[in-house]
């Protein structure tokens, strides 16, 4: 099913962790040597991926849960400490852009959509993860997690950059691979396009009923630039 008009569109959201990049082996990294400084067992990839979506915090807290640790407030903040240093440091090491990402985003980015990252991950190590994997120069707006007073599945980071864009909420496609990015661009009135690959908590994103799903962003060249064949 795809009911995105390419008449219609004019910018371009994307969501990063899952979306453009595989992040969860830096994050899961990071997540086990907090959790042996915290004499907690390790946990696997399969975990790490099914708990990524919702920031750093629930991250760390689903973490301490899955162990039936101490998950009160302060036990949390010293975890979500542990965890930010550590992340700090594995920011760029196991972490795989997907393939076709880099080929799409250059294709739509030169086709003249305007581009913006809207992540729930921590706006601080954006800039270094960004410029690791060589996007950096491609989008005109990068929010994280924290950069406004809500996050994903608020609508508010995409009416953000509707107005920094200054275009209307049906002409920003949002891209990712989860239920948040899916409800946040139709809690916006964004088409939505959903990515088959990423973490969606163990659910078939098609289940939040995007406008599109694709299993690589490739597929989206041909819609958005109908003369695209292969690129
Ligand atoms: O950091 C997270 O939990 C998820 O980040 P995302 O919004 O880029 O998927
Ligand atoms: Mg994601």
């Amino acid at each position: 099913m795809n009911t995105i008009k390419p008449q219609t569109v004019r910018a371009i959201a994307f969501d990063l962790d899952g979306t453009l990049i595989d992040s969860a082996p830096d994050l899961g990294a990071a997540l086990n040597q907090m959790l042996t400084q915290l004499n907690l067992p390790s946990v696997g990839m399969a975990e790490v991926r099914g708990w990524v979506g919702n920031g750093m915090k629930m991250l760390v807290t689903r973490s301490l849960v899955h162990h039936a640790a101490d998950a009160s407030e302060s036990a949390i903040q010293h975890a979500l400490a542990l965890f930010s240093a550590a992340y700090a440091q594995h920011l760029s090491i196991n972490t795989v852009v997907y393939n076709g990402v880099m080929e799409s985003l250059t294709a739509l980015y030169k086709a003249g959509y305007r581009l913006a990252l809207i992540t729930n991950k921590a706006s601080c190590y954006l800039p270094d993860i960004l410029r690791a994997y060589h996007m950096d120069e491609m989008f005109e707006v990068v929010l994280g997690g924290d950069s406004l007073l809500e996050k994903k599945p608020h609508p508010l980071p995409l009416l953000h950059v509707c107005e920094a864009f200054d275009v209307e909420p049906h002409q920003l496609l949002m891209v990712g691979d989860s239920k948040n990015d899916i409800e946040a661009g139709k809690n916006a009135g964004c088409p939505t396009l959903g990515l088959t690959y990423g973490y969606n908590y163990g659910e078939h994103i098609s289940l939040s009923a995007p406008d599109m799903t694709a299993d690589s962003l490739i597929e989206l060249l041909p819609v958005l630039i109908p003369a695209t064949e292969t690129i």
